[in-house]
Parts: structure tokens; sequence; C-alpha cells
């Protein structure tokens, strides 16, 4: 399993996979090998593989300070693959309960079959000078002091990027306490969620339907089950049947402030105009059937829009998936009663999933973002009626990505004139909302994904 992570991490850094998808893959390849061979595929080694890799990538900044202290050259010097093999060794001692003798001992093996003897004898050199601190004791010792540094202090010893780090902040605002837990949270793995979709499943059904304790309430979304430690989606017949599927609370609960703003007048169209691929539009849909609505999902990208369509499938209402640029919108401007655009953002909300991702973004990509989000945000508002509603919504908190697209469009003379709708009343039961109108969760105080939401009620 050592080998397999370890190739899940040069995959990760030579071809950019991203771990969530290069890992099953890897997985599923050693379990038909096992099963040819008449060997037995154990669970907790595949659990062990996959740890070994997302615990690795999250502390990649951490341990890249620890191992620095511990060889004498730059590591840019270090061939990227040794390099890789002392992240999973360092994480093995200073982030898992495995003892230091064996996961020394385990590492060394594994650089002898994948590096070589002469290179296993410098892993196990680096190796020995690590396992003799503990992580506390390290992060005294390669951390600079909060007092002198704060951000690279945050960076070293919750290991993000210190870009990243000052970002999140600036969006959090508080004191120490707020970012330190939003950064830890960010490098715990996440619950499994599902949505159970109204009109299709209920989760009081898909409880039932599972042994005791499978499944635990959601936390603030109606429609929601968290998964207990270890449960698989797939196991869920409602999930296998699409009537439910697996969803972040945060992604539910801003189709749910978009279903639920106060409308006057016709309560007919809604458009999802970045639908791909489809978590959201699945549970618009499924509201908008409720109220006899329809619901058009446009995306850009057509393979997306075939998860789209498959989401949406089995749907009871009317729906419509198109392929379309929602900055070039291929509808009537104004025939809409509900409008979202989930516009494509960093990501850097959702970082406990994609454990790779705040090492692989940049500074840049902000600015390479930011006109699409205001062409989609301005084209979402002629897209709604007079009196409509549109919710713009990112998986990132950066205020870059966030307020300042909002606030640029309602100024914007090419935009329809549009105010903002006090998003906080829609979603009663959730505490730490803010002074409003938008809302922004958070992992450390919502236990979600960092989403952001705000509702414009176009006037002109
Ligand atoms: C953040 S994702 C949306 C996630 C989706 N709402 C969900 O819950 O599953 C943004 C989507 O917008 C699509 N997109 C990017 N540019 C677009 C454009 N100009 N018009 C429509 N869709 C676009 C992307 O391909 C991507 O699928």
């Amino acid at each position: 399993m050592r080998i397999l992570a370890f190739e899940a991490l040069r995959a990760v850094a030579e071809r950019d996979a991203y771990a969530n998808l290069v890992l099953p893959g890897l997985l599923r390849a050693a379990e038909e090998e096992a099963v040819r061979k008449g060997e037995r595929f154990d669970r907790r080694d595949a659990a062990l593989a996959t740890e070994l890799v997302y615990g690795t990538l999250r502390r990649q900044g951490t341990y890249d300070a620890v191992i620095a202290a511990c060889v004498d050259r730059p590591l840019r010097e270090v061939d990227p693959p040794v390099l890789d093999v002392l992240s999973l060794g360092a994480h093995q001692l200073l982030g898992t309960r495995i003892p230091s003798h064996a996961a020394v001992s385990a590492t060394v093996e594994l650089a002898r079959v994948v590096l070589g003897d002469g290179r296993a004898r410098f892993v196990n050199a680096v190796l020995r000078k690590v396992a003799a601190r503990d992580l506390t004791e390290w992060l005294g010792e390669v951390a600079p002091p909060w007092d002198e540094d704060p951000e690279d202090h945050l960076a070293v010893v919750h290991s993000h990027p210190r870009w990243v780090v000052s970002a999140l902040w600036d969006a959090l605002g508080g004191d120490r306490a707020g970012i330190e837990d939003l950064l830890a949270a960010d490098n715990e793995r996440p619950e499994v969620t599902l949505v159970a979709r109204p009109g299709r499943a209920t989760p009081a059904e898909i409880e039932e339907s599972l042994p005791a304790g499978a499944v635990l309430p959601g936390r603030w979304s109606p429609y929601a089950l968290r998964l207990a430690e270890g449960g698989d989606p797939a196991a869920v017949d409602a999930v296998r049947e699409g009537r439910a599927g697996v969803q972040d609370e945060g992604s539910q609960l801003v189709a749910l402030a978009l279903a639920a703003a106060p409308l006057d007048g016709p309560d007919r169209r809604w458009l999802d105009g970045c639908a791909g691929p489809g978590g959201k539009a699945a549970l618009l849909a499924a509201l908008a059937a409720g109220r006899g609505a329809e619901l058009v999902a446009a995306e850009k990208q057509p393979h997306r829009a075939r998860l789209v369509a498959r989401a949406l499938s089995g749907n009871p209402g009317p729906h419509q998936v198109v392929v379309a640029d929602g900055t070039r919108p291929a509808w009537a401007p104004g025939s809409f009663d509900r409008v979202l655009v989930d516009v494509p953002c960093s990501g850097l909300g959702a970082l406990r999933r994609r454990p790779e991702a705040r090492w692989r973004r940049r500074p840049e990509d902000l600015a390479a973002f930011a006109p699409l989000q205001r062409a989609l945000l301005t084209e979402a508002l002629n897209a709604v009626r007079v009196g409509g509603v549109v919710a713009y919504a990112t998986c990132s908190p950066h205020l870059a990505e966030t307020r300042a697209v909002v606030e640029d469009v309602l100024d914007s003379p090419n935009a329809p004139a549009a105010t903002p709708i006090d998003a906080r009343p829609l979603l009663p039961a959730l505490p730490h909302l803010g002074s409003g109108p938008d809302i922004q969760l958070w992992p450390h105080l919502h236990s979600t994904d960092a989403m952001y939401l705000a509702l414009l009620r176009r006037t002109a």
C-alpha cells in the first residue's frame, strides 16, 4: 500500500493529477490484481493508503519545513521522488499513530524498492532525524514565531501557502483563534453528506433502509444526512437510483436559500446558469417540481452538461439541460423568476476535499476568474425578470471572488439595477452568519465547505 501511496503522490506531482481521482483507480487496480492472484484485498490497507496520500498532501507545507531542517541542502535540490518518500515517512512519523520504528523501516523499505539502495540510505538517515522529535517540538523549531510573523507562523503550523492564509484571514476577519480553527478544519477529512432530493426520497426513508447508526441527521438542511465514518454512498440504494446524491450541506443551503427568497408575481421558470456537474441543479429541479416550476440548467462544457443531464434524470418536474455559455445567453432577457450562478472560482472554500489544491492554486488565478465572474453575474441579472431573484455563489471565501464581484456588478452601469436581499433570515437555523446581507459559510463554524452566497433582486 505504501508503493501505491507513493505512485499516487508521483501522479499528483508529475501529471497534475487530482488525488481524489487517481487514488480510487490505483486502489481498484490493486484489488483486481489481488483477486487475480487469489489474495485477500484488505479494506483497512486501502484506508491506510488513502490516509497516507491525503495526509501527506495536506500537510506538505509543514513536512517540507521539517525535512528542510534535516537535510544539508535546499529542498529544491532533492529529487522530487525522494522528497515524496521523505514526506510519506514524515507523515507516518508526525501525523499518524504508526510507531516510529515501523514508520522508518517501512519507508526505508519503500525507498529501496522505488529509489534503490543508495537513496534508501539517505532516506533512512533523514527519517531518523525527523523521528527524534514529535510534531509539537518540530513546530516550535521550524515555524517562525507568531510575534515575528503571524501569517508565516500559521502557514507552517497549519500547512497552507502564506497567500492562502492571508486571503482566508482577510475574509474571516477576527482574531487568532478563528483563523487557527479554520486552517485546522481545512486539514480534517470532511464527513460525507447526502441530499435526499425532495419529492424523490426522504432522509427518514434512507435512514430506515440502512443498518442502525449508518447515517446521522444533517446539521442544517432538512434534506441532508451524514454518513457515519467509513460509510460508502454507493451502498445507499437511493443514491444508486439518483433519488439522493452526495452533496455538501453548504451547497444544499445555497439552493434552499434561493428557493426560499420571497418573490412577488410568477414563480414558474428557474435557471441554473453554471450547472455542471449538477449537484445544485438536481436539488433546485426537485424544489421547482414541488411548486410546479421548470428548471433550465445551462453548462458551457458539453461533457459537464452530460453530467447535469444524468443528475436531473428522473426528476419528476419539467426541466431542460442546455449547453450554453452563460455570458452569451441562449435565453430571452428577463425570462426567469429565479436564477443561480455558481461561478467558476479558485475553490479555496473546498480545501478539505482536495488535498493538493492549496499548493496548485496561484494568486494570479484570482485575476483570471475575475472578468468571467462579473460577466456571469451581469448576465444572470439580465436573465431574471424585474422583481426576480439572482443567487451568486462561489465555493471560495476569497473577497476578490465574493463581495468584490457583487459590489462591482451592483455599481456597474452595464448591469441591470439590483438590490441585495438579506439571505440570513432564509436560513434561520444557522449561527455565525455575520452582519449580512450576504452569507459566508465556514468549515470550522458550520462544518460545511466555505460557500459564499449573495442574493440580489432585480429592480429595473
Ligand atoms: C462551480 S461549478 C458549478 C457547480 C454546480 N453548481 C454544482 O453544484 O454541481 C462552475 C461550472 O460553470 C461552468 N462554466 C464555466 N464557464 C461557463 C460559462 N461561461 N457559461 C456557463 N457555464 C460555465 C464550468 O464548466 C463549471 O461546470
